[in-house]
């Protein structure tokens, strides 16, 4: 299987996409717009401390009405195919993308859910310890922004709001005129802004934006389970050196008479 290498070039067009894609990133509805990573994940890369043995996965959950195009939106980036009939997502599919991020191994688990109702039950118990969710709407149907954050509420009920990264992404923009989408747009970034998510507009059919929309995923859930690594190892640091000093003869004194040397 390929492994997609996002090397430091495309940190920085990841990160701050909308210097290389103009429009397709809206400044007020954006995550955030670095031009690189947090230092503190730049450095624990160099060093190989990441964390995880092995290599990091973070899960994504991909939520919105039925027939908006998630499942095509998935298999235009993972497989680059594009289905032109309806069929519908039973309960849940899953994908897996393999990154190296600055040279470490990272995937991201995507978990395609189903639209329909009937369906919703089952696809609901796959929304659990999801690092990103991504909601999707149809560009050219208004009622399925409107429906936007039911699924995210019912998507947070199950996940930490005030850690999980949101994305808010219009589907089939091959389908309305640039006058109609102008107006998409205006409500889409409305509702991103409310929702704190980031809003993305693409094309499944055309492939527009699709692969820089999952690149910019991939970097913000990688930078967003690095640091979390980074802060829970925070009181054990790998690496730390705890200095015992040759004078300090007797390690067995009480902390009443001697104030204790380590740690300094
Ligand atoms: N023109 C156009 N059609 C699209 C695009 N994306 C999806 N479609 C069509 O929309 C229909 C639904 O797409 P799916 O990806 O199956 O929708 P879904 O959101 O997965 O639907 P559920 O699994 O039922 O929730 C299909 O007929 C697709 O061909 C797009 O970017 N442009
Ligand atoms: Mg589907």
């Amino acid at each position: 299987r390929r492994r997609l290498s996002i090397t430091p070039d495309l940190v920085a067009q990841a990160l701050i996409p909308h210097h290389q894609f103009g429009w397709c990133l809206r400044k007020e509805a954006a995550l955030q717009v670095h031009k690189d990573f947090h230092p503190r994940v730049t450095c624990a890369c160099q060093e190989h401390r990441t964390g995880t043995v092995g290599f990091k996965i973070s899960k994504v959950i991909v939520v919105g009405d039925l027939s908006v195009g998630k499942t095509c939106l998935i298999n235009r980036f993972c497989k680059d195919t594009f289905d032109k009939n309806y069929k519908a997502t039973i309960g849940v599919d899953f994908e897996m993308e393999r990154f190296e991020v600055l040279g470490v191994p990272f995937s991201l688990q995507l978990w395609d859910t189903a639209g329909q109702e009937r369906f919703k039950c089952i696809a609901s118990t796959y929304y659990r310890g999801a690092q990103a969710i991504i909601i999707v709407f149809n560009l050219n149907d208004v009622a399925s922004l409107e429906h936007t954050k039911q699924w995210l509420a019912d998507a947070l009920k199950e996940n930490d709001p005030s850690s999980v990264l949101l994305f808010l992404v219009g589907s089939k923009k091959d389908l309305s005129t640039p006058a109609q989408y102008v107006l998409m747009e205006k409500d889409a970034v409305k509702v991103a802004q409310e929702m704190k998510a980031e809003y993305w507009a693409v094309s499944s059919l055309t492939g527009e934006n699709v692969r820089e929309f999952f690149f910019r995923v991939a970097a913000l859930t990688f930078e967003a389970n690095v640091l979390a690594e980074l802060e829970k190892s925070g009181a054990r640091r790998i690496g730390d050196v705890v200095r015992i000093k040759s004078d300090d003869s007797n390690l067995y004194l009480t902390a009443s008479k001697k104030k204790p040397t380590c740690c300094r």
